[in-house]
């Protein structure tokens, strides 16, 4: 028994002085400084599944290094903290890649046919020039999401719905519900519908359902493990989600919709996809329009109605932009108008952007496509990967003081002291900053703000307690809350006169900062 024990111990040795010498000899002392070599290769798995992106926070509070490595089985991470150094990374966009991450991932998920395979994954990062279907995509889609007529149309499209289920809600009061269920597909629906127009296939309730059934197996078709039961869900709703789509586009219906719809499928069309796999990308594009729209919202909900103070000021600021005009039918219609919502609500807005703030989990990634000396500092190795996690940002005290770990609704209210935006990264930056965003802020304000004018929302079951939110997946931008709740939705008591609610876009839809780069637009 002694010896065998012995054995045992000799042998663990073995193996660990092993992986530190192997740790020791494939580091290049140019490279960022390693960290997490307890266990070398196997400390930061055990990190990043524990603490998901917390993890990237506890590092940089522990070592505050501008930037460090990640020694993982087979692979390298280079975790950047540092602003200076993120906008060095952004500015390399060409040896430090985004697309072919995206390109990778996104024939993993979808499952392409060979042939669409092979035409998205052809000259990902334009060695040969600025063509190909991935190259292209970004400057293709931009112009539909980007402030202007376009935008307004959808937007104009998306907040006549919002209106439209609310008007409807208040003849259900009192209604109980689960408040993020509920939340999920009010937003599906109205985010959908204003993007794909009447013929909208998520009006379906099985394709509504496929499509949350595909996100929730997500995790496991990135990383190849597609043998898993959630992997073999997701792949049949991702089959339900293309075959739904496929109708919708031999039928034409996209001429009904918006002009985002149109540019994409111009776009698969022009690159030769085959219609089944513009299908299967239409429905994963589902992501990118409600994976962090419908949390966010959420959160939105939770902080306005949990805090009677936010609920109060936010209340007091929505009604003086709001009007009473007499609709076709000469009954009296509340109307809010967004533009004014977004000049006159700062405290709604600041709200807004404190919840983007502190439940942001994005982490931005780059492939390094040669090896590269970052800023002429930092070798970093081909193929190892950058990342740019938002939280180490969204939680730096050098930029939001000793309070960044607390909910301040008003951290964006004040007019002397102007957070730092380049600290703000809730929508990326640089290249892959996020088109959808000002999409997505609009339809946020206006559903939190008629919500707020027309509703008072309680738990059922007790008072509000911040529900938690450990179970977001690597590729999450934003958490939904781990468990659902329910709460009883009421009429507030002044507005029970008033029957009719609708919005007005007065003026074309201006961008508001949500971004560095949106202070030079
Ligand atoms: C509150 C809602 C949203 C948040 C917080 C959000 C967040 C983000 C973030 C962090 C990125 C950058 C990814 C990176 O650099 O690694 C991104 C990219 C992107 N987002 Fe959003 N997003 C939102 C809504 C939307 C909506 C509604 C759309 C579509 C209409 C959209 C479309 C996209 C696309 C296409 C990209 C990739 C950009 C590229 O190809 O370069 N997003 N988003």
């Amino acid at each position: 028994m002694a010896m065998n024990y012995s054995v045992i111990v000799g042998a663990v040795t073995a193996v660990y002085v092993s992986l530190r010498l192997l740790l020791h000899y494939t580091q290049d002392r140019r490279e960022p400084h390693p960290l997490d070599t307890l266990i070398p290769f196997v400390s930061p798995v055990i990190g990043i599944s524990r603490n998901k992106t917390n993890y990237y926070v506890m590092l940089r509070d522990r070592y505050n290094l501008p930037i460090y490595t990640l020694r993982m089985p087979g692979s390298r991470i280079y975790v950047v903290n540092s602003p200076a150094l993120i906008s060095a990374v952004q500015r390399q966009y060409k040896a430090l890649a985004f697309m072919p991450l995206v390109a990778k991932a996104s024939v993993k998920v979808s499952r392409f046919s060979k042939t669409a395979s092979d035409i998205i994954n052809t000259n990902t990062n334009g060695e040969e020039g600025d063509w190909g279907y991935v190259m292209t995509f970004h400057d293709t889609i931009q112009p539909s999401l980007a402030p202007g007529t376009h935008l307004d149309a959808m937007n104009r499209v998306m907040l006549g719905l919002v209106a439209e289920y609310l008007n409807r809600l208040r003849e259900q009061l009192p209604t109980t519900v689960r408040l993020f269920d509920w939340v999920k597909h009010q937003i599906t629906l109205a985010t959908t519908s204003s993007t794909y127009g009447p013929s909208n296939p998520y009006k379906s309730p099985t394709v509504e359902a496929a499509f949350w059934t595909f996100k929730s197996g997500m995790s496991d078709l990135i990383m190849g493990l597609n043998y898993t039961h959630t992997a073999s869900e997701a792949i049949r709703a991702m089959d339900i989600g293309a075959t739904a789509f496929e109708n919708y586009f031999s039928d034409n219906h996209r001429q009904g919709g918006s002009a985002l719809v149109q540019a994409r499928y111009s776009h698969s069309m022009d690159h030769h996809i085959p219609l089944n796999d513009i299908a299967r990308s239409e429905f994963a594009n589902g992501v990118a329009l409600l994976s962090n729209t419908v949390p966010n919202t959420f959160w939105m909900l939770y902080h306005l109605y949990s805090d009677p103070e936010v609920l109060a000021e936010c209340r007091k600021e929505v009604s003086d932009v709001m009007m009473v005009i007499n609709n076709n039918e000469g009954e009296p219609t509340h109307t809010i108008d967004m533009s004014k919502v977004k000049t006159s609500c700062p405290v709604l807005l600041s709200t807004y952007k404190e919840v983007l703030r502190v439940y942001s989990t994005a982490v931005s990634a780059r492939l390094v496509m040669e090896d590269h000396m970052l800023d002429n500092q930092y070798l970093l190795k081909k193929g190892s990967t950058v990342v740019m996690p938002t939280p180490v940002q969204h939680h730096n005290p050098a930029i939001w003081g000793p309070t960044n770990a607390t909910f301040d609704h008003l951290r964006f209210a004040s007019t002397e002291k102007r957070p730092n935006q380049a600290g703000f990264r809730a929508f990326g930056g640089g290249t892959t900053l996020c088109p959808g965003r000002h999409f997505a802020t609009t339809e946020i304000l206006a559903f939190t703000a008629v919500m707020i004018m027309q509703f008072d929302i309680e738990p059922k079951f007790s008072r509000w307690v911040q529900p938690s939110r450990n179970k977001v997946e690597f590729w999450e931008a934003t958490p939904s809350p781990d468990e659902d709740f329910e709460v009883e939705i009421r009429s507030v008591e002044s507005e029970k006169q008033a029957r009719h609610w609708a919005f007005v876009l007065s003026d074309s839809d201006k961008p508001i900062e949500l971004s560095a780069e949106d202070l030079s637009l």
